[in-house]
Parts: structure tokens; sequence; C-alpha cells
């Protein structure tokens, strides 16, 4: 099914979103056949069904109307279709035409995909040297008191012999990381991302509860915790409770931190739950989830603490544009909720590249070589799919 799709998009020059939420088994995708995707800084307020891609730079996000919402789970299937012109008709018509084509006859599996290959990637890519420079100059900075984390980021750019196979490594990353938030988006105009997010940057559900969480502070399986990543971590949890007091939300849940495993890595995690449908001050609880959204993101776990100094030493010293990555992406007033995660463990998908992203977080207790050995670990969990 996820083959037919992704061929008809193709040759119908629309965007599809598909994602898989954490511990469940349905596959759900929208598809869009807007010429130019809306951008616009994510207002919770705008009840239209879809999904958002934010770059992590930048105030405003791509918006994939769900023109055509269809999910999977096992034998029951749901297509839906949004209200449409006469004019779109023909255009489902055609759509579905083709997906039935597809689904009725053997055809090659997608490996054609949309690629924004005009980005510059002529960086220094996947340097040790580099990197280990950059973390030390964080560190000089945070021991000079500019600011107290940082989290730096690298790319990996792997060549791929031929074009990926996008549903084997969809399906891959589903079954071998059933708890992350997995996502393949791909539009003529942003290219093809996938990833296995463990993050969750927010939810809302219908009933205005409100989740989010703490995400930080790594070690690979085998070592014991120090001070640093429980450091780290507290940096993070601390600027999430102190969005939610400066705008007035004194009562929420905190549950942890407790550890969360995924591929080679453990991280420190803390959940947050708030029910502010009772507890928020404002008239709106739009307004309030909205105004979360923009204080958390991007949060100290992929940015740096303060975070206005942390975002000017990324922006002057990163050598790439971090685009999506470490922006966040998710469904929109699907199934009534709204679920963003940090765009993490991704990548890139060039037709005969693959830019691997990942990044890690510096403090004053930063061992260079460490931290870079903890981007090969978080890389390798898309490696290991790409390899397949
Ligand atoms: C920046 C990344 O991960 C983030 C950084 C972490 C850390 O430094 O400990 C842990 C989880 C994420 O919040 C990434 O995966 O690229």
């Amino acid at each position: 099914m996820l083959n037919a799709f992704l061929l008809t998009v193709n040759s119908h020059h629309a965007a599809i979103a598909i994602w898989r939420m954490p511990e469940t088994k349905a596959i759900h995708l929208v598809v869009s056949f807007v010429d130019r995707l809306p951008l616009a800084a994510v207002d919770l307020a705008f009840k239209a069904p879809g999904f958002v891609i934010s770059p992590f730079r930048g105030e405003k996000a791509v918006f994939i109307p769900a023109e055509l919402y269809y999910s999977s789970e096992g034998e029951n299937r749901q297509i839906e279709i949004a209200d449409t012109s006469d004019e779109k008709k023909q255009t489902f018509l055609s759509f579905f035409n083709t997906l039935l084509s597809h689904l009725t006859s053997k055809t090659p599996y997608a490996n054609k995909y949309y690629n924004s290959s005009d980005q510059n990637f002529g960086h220094q890519d996947n340097q040790q040297d580099s990197f280990v420079t950059l973390v030390n100059k964080g560190i000089d900075a945070i021991k000079k008191g500019k600011f107290q984390k940082v989290v730096i980021a690298r790319t990996n750019m792997i060549e791929l012999n031929q074009p990926l196979h996008l549903v084997n490594a969809f399906e891959n990353l589903a079954k071998k990381y059933p708890n992350t938030f997995v996502s393949l988006v791909s539009t003529p105009e942003h290219g093809t991302w996938m990833g296995a997010s463990p993050e969750l940057l927010m939810n809302v559900n219908q009933d205005y509860i409100l989740r989010t969480m703490a995400l930080a502070g790594t070690k690979p399986t085998i070592s014991d915790w120090t001070q640093k990543e429980i450091e780290e971590h507290e940096f993070v949890k601390h600027f999430i409770i102190k969005q939610f007091k400066e705008i007035g939300i004194q009562k929420f849940e905190v549950l942890g931190p407790k550890t969360f495993t995924l591929g080679h890595l453990i991280h420190l995690k803390t959940d947050f739950t708030v029910d502010f449908k009772s507890t928020a001050p404002s008239p709106s609880p739009e307004l309030v989830a909205t105004s979360i959204l923009h204080r958390l993101h991007p949060t100290p776990a992929v940015c740096g603490l303060p975070k206005k100094q942390a975002l000017h030493f990324i922006n002057h010293y990163e050598s790439f544009d971090r685009s999506f990555y470490t922006g966040y992406l998710g469904p929109t007033n699907i199934q009534q909720q709204t679920s963003f995660y940090v765009n993490l463990r991704c990548m890139q998908l060039l037709d005969d590249k693959a830019i691997l992203y990942a990044g890690a977080g510096i403090t004053r207790d930063s061992d260079p070589i460490k931290e870079w050995e903890e981007t090969n670990l978080k890389n390798k969990m898309l490696l290991k799919v790409i390899k397949d």
C-alpha cells in the first residue's frame, strides 16, 4: 500500500507525510495536491487536519493539508477525503486510478523521490577534528560564562549505491525502533526526510491534556551515569518548568527522570503532563498551547541554555544549515490530537546520498571525543536501515 501511495504521489507531483506513532502499529499518511504548501507560524487555534514540519530556525513551518488521509490498523483501513472543488475532483479521480493500477499490478518499488539538492552541502562533513574543535570552542564559551549548555551537531553524508528503497527503510525503522515516532515526509519543494524520533515536543488531545518531555543526557548502554548527564538533563527539565510558570501554569505532573533505551544509547527522560483546560489562566486553551509550543521550541535538548546565546553560537559556528533537523514535525488535528516530535535521528535523502544529522549536548564537563562518539552512535540507528 505505501509503495503504491509513494509512486502515485510522485507521478502527481503531490506532497506526502507518512508516520507511525510510538508503541503503535498503525501507519498514517496525508497527501496534498497544493502547488505551494502553506508556510506559517504554527497556531493551534487553526483546526484544519494535516501534518506540520518546522525547521530548526525561523518562525514558519510547512503545513501539508490532509486533502487525503489514510490510516491502517491491521485489516482496518480508512481513507478520508477533504471537501473539495470540482476541479480537485478530477485530480482525486486521476490519483485513485493510478493508485488502483499500482495496487493491482506488479509495480516497481518507490525509489524515486523528491530531493532538494539546491541546498549547500559544501561543508566539512563527518570530520572528527572540526567537530572536536567546535566542542572545545563551546566548552570555552561556557567557561567564560557566555551560556551554560549548547548542542553541537554534525552531518554524515553516505553515498548510496542506488536510491533508497523508501518503504523498506520506513518499515525497518518502525520495526527496529517501536518506541519512536517514525516519519517520512516528501514534498516537491522540501525534498525527502525520514527519521525515528524519541523526543515528544508536545501532544495536545481533545480533553486539553498537554504532554511534553525533557529528553537529554545520553550514554552508551555499557557505562554509568555521571554528573555531566544529570546536569545536562536538569537544564532541560528546569527550562520546561520555567516556561509553564511564566505563563501562569502552576499545576503539572512531573514523572522522572527515567531511563529510555534506543538503539545503542540510553537517555534520561522526564515526562510532563498539564491539564490546561482547568489550569490555564487564558481564555483560550489553544492560545496557551500555541504559546507553550513557541516557548519550548527549540528546547535546551537541541539548542542550549540560555536559548538566545546558544542559538547565536550555533548560527555562527555550525558549518551547515540544520534545515528540518532539530525542528519539529507531526500530525495536527488528526484523530482529535496534535503531536509534534523533535526531528532527531533523521536523514535527508538525495538521489545518490543520504545526509544523516546528529548532535550532542555540550556542558562545561563535556569530553569532546565522547561527544563525537555519541553522534556516531546516534547515526548508527539510521545507518542500520540504509545498509539493510
Ligand atoms: C541532538 C540530538 O539529540 C538530543 C540530545 C541529547 C543529548 O545530548 O544527550 C539527547 C537527546 C536529544 O534531545 C540528536 O539526536 O541529534
